[in-house]
């Protein structure tokens, strides 16, 4: 059973046309993600998700989990700010007041691992993401809306941060997660949208996409091989040198015919790689993340 299903959402300002044309659907407790570049029309969907804006077109339905938008869909967005002297207590106390049934604050503390005494700030960037976090589930919600999350944090305030995340779906909440990092969405999302210029190019989970990437393989060899003896293999459909490396694209049984087509001296140092959502991403926009 759904619990959000959009319809050809479609949402202008003034001339702009933000969102052209989204649908898509989240299923109960999974974590679904919208990935695209920056100005694809992401936050304008999840905003029209969350009520915060009136779609110009199209519908949104919910399922019988979400009766009140404000008491059950939570929301971090982009840029949470505080006042400086605020306390991480008293914002959790404060937020907790606007809702009906809202969760202990002071367990959800300890969850994300935040000292309720510490102020807004003299917080990290990992430790403000976390705030964001428990400010977005103080309400109970049965959806958590996480908008470009890591962003700007180290790697390892990235990872911690993911980690929560599959805690929040753990505790039953459902997320829609915006993002324009491929590997948050390789580890988290169960299945994912990909948005470019306001419309949906494809929903499916990640290893989905990867695979309609054409089932394309990669090798990789050092720059001495001979790229035009490659180029005329029917399986390779890539050939491009990136600094010491000639990396070869194709399909089929790529690697024996590299291996063929080559004198041995040739393929010192090949290697085969994973094609990565990275790559999924870039054979349906055309262009790279972010
Ligand atoms: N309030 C607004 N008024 C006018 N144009 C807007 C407004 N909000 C967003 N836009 C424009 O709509 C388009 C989609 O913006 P949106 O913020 O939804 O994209 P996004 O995919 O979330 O991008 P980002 O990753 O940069 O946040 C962009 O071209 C943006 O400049």
């Amino acid at each position: 059973m759904a619990i959000i299903s959009v319809h050809n959402l479609r949402k202008t300002y003034g001339e702009k046309v933000a969102v052209d044309d989204v649908s898509f659907s989240v299923e109960e407790g999974e974590i679904f993600g919208i990935v695209g570049r920056n100005g694809a029309g992401k936050t304008t969907t999840v905003e029209c998700v969350a009520g915060l804006r009136t779609p110009s077109g199209g519908t949104i339905e919910y399922g019988t989990a979400i009766r009140d938008l404000k008491e059950q869909i939570g929301v971090q967005l982009q840029d949470c700010s505080l006042p400086d002297k605020l306390k991480v207590g008293e914002a959790l106390a404060l937020y907790a007041s606007f809702y009906s049934r809202p969760a202990d604050w002071r367990a959800l503390l300890a969850e994300v691992g935040l000292d309720p005494g510490a102020a807004f700030a003299k917080l990290s960037g990992g430790q403000r993401q976390r705030l964001s976090i428990a400010l977005a589930l103080v309400g109970n919600p049965r959806v958590a809306i996480l908008d470009e999350l890591t962003t700007g944090l180290d790697p390892q305030a990235r990872r911690d941060t993911w980690e929560l995340i599959s805690r929040v779906r753990e505790m039953g909440v459902t997320v829609l997660l915006v993002t324009h990092f491929m590997e948050e969405v390789e580890r988290l999302c169960d299945r994912v949208a990909v948005i470019s210029s306001g419309r949906v190019l494809a929903v499916d989970t990640p290893d989905g996409l990867i695979a309609r990437a054409g089932g394309e393989q990669r090798i990789v060899l050092t720059s001495t091989a001979q790229v035009t003896a490659l180029t005329a293999l029917p399986q390779v459909t890539g050939v491009h040198r990136d600094g010491d490396e000639v990396i070869v694209t194709g399909t089929g049984d790529l690697l024996a015919a590299v291996v063929g087509a080559l004198p041995p001296d040739q393929l010192a140092g090949l290697r085969t790689e994973r094609i990565t959502f990275d790559d999924a991403f870039l054979a349906l926009t055309g262009h790279a993340p972010g």
